[in-house]
């Protein structure tokens, strides 16, 4: 197979917000061809003419088509929701071979399921990344499976370090990571529109609230990011002694922000989990997770 990526063959199974966000990640950096990226989904053809029009790639939802997009891939990307996983792989199973590297985005999904489903020991890299791969700023959490060579765990790690940075890890802590960093940007999402609710409800125009609050965000991450401080070391410099942001993360205090932060984690990771293990494979897999 290609060792590089450049010229690997890149299927993407499911077209929908994380395939989109690593394809154009891989193609703004230019480290994948377009032409050598295939991508399909089970019907929605506005979509894949989107996809093609936007990126240049090869789309189908044709399943003859998807065959050979398949069958000539060296890389082919799991994109689907956990509750599609089980006819994806119906579908995927006779099409795959153990030449390939099989990568999954899909949270909750153990290797040793995927192992199962497929009934095959394939090279299978699982991963959890984020939205923020779209713009090279990613953070992807990644597992290798006991078949994936060094030349695979190269390409794999290739593949998202394309997009932004990549920590490997015990498969076990895919869960917890994907309640840190999966699910978190929509923490911070979160967060920016009451910031922004907040100050339209003060008075500020919802221009004005919209800029601050993407500013001040942006400013901060920058901030931790060039001056390596501790958060809570450039937190106590912007509060004063007994000043208006004391009065404020009292507030926050007050409302349990940390204890909510920290559930939030928890619950993405227990959700994931949950996901995971409802997916239903063939027997003998009832003890695996
Ligand atoms: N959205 C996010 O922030 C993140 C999502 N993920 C994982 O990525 C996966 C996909 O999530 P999204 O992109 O948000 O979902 P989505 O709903 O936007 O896209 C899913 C796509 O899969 C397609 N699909 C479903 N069954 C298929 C099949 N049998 N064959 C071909 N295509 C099929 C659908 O047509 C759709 O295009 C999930 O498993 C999720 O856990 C992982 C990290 C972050
Ligand atoms: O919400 C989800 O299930 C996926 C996994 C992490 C981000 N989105």
């Amino acid at each position: 197979m290609s060792t590089t990526l450049s010229q690997a063959k890149i299927a993407f199974v499911g077209a929908g917000s994380m395939s989109e966000a690593i394809i154009r990640g891989l193609i703004q950096t230019k480290v994948a061809d377009p032409q050598h990226i295939y991508v399909m989904n089970r019907s929605d053809q506005d979509r894949l003419t989107f996809l093609r029009s936007e990126y240049g790639l090869q789309a189908t939802s044709d399943p003859i088509t998807k065959e050979a997009y398949l069958r000539q891939a060296d890389v082919v990307v799991l994109c689907m929701k956990p509750k599609d996983v089980v006819t994806a792989f119906e579908d995927l199973k006779p099409l795959l071979n153990e030449d390939q590297l099989l990568v999954s985005v899909i949270a909750g999904l153990s290797i040793a399921k995927m192992e199962v489903l497929l009934d095959s020991n394939m090279a299978i890299v699982r991963t959890m990344p984020n939205t923020s791969s779209t713009i090279g700023l990613g953070a992807t959490g990644m597992s290798f499976s006991a078949n994936v060579n060094d030349t695979f765990k190269q390409l794999a790690t290739q593949m998202f370090e394309a997009v932004g940075i990549v920590s490997v890890v015990e498969e076990e802590k895919l869960e917890i990571l994907t309640g840190v960093s999966g699910s978190g940007p929509a923490y911070v999402y979160y967060f920016m529109e009451a910031m922004i609710k907040a100050g339209i409800e003060g008075g500020l125009t919802e221009e004005d609230s919209r800029q601050l609050t993407l500013q001040t965000v942006l400013g901060a991450a920058h901030m931790v990011q060039h001056t390596q401080e501790d958060p809570a070391e450039l937190r106590r410099k912007v509060t004063s002694p007994n000043g208006a942001t004391q009065a404020s993360i009292e507030a926050l205090d007050q409302y349990q922000f940390t204890e909510a932060v920290t559930k939030a984690v928890f619950r993405s990771a227990e959700r994931a989990k949950e996901m995971g293990e409802q997916i239903a494979a063939p027997s003998p897999v009832s003890k695996l997770s």
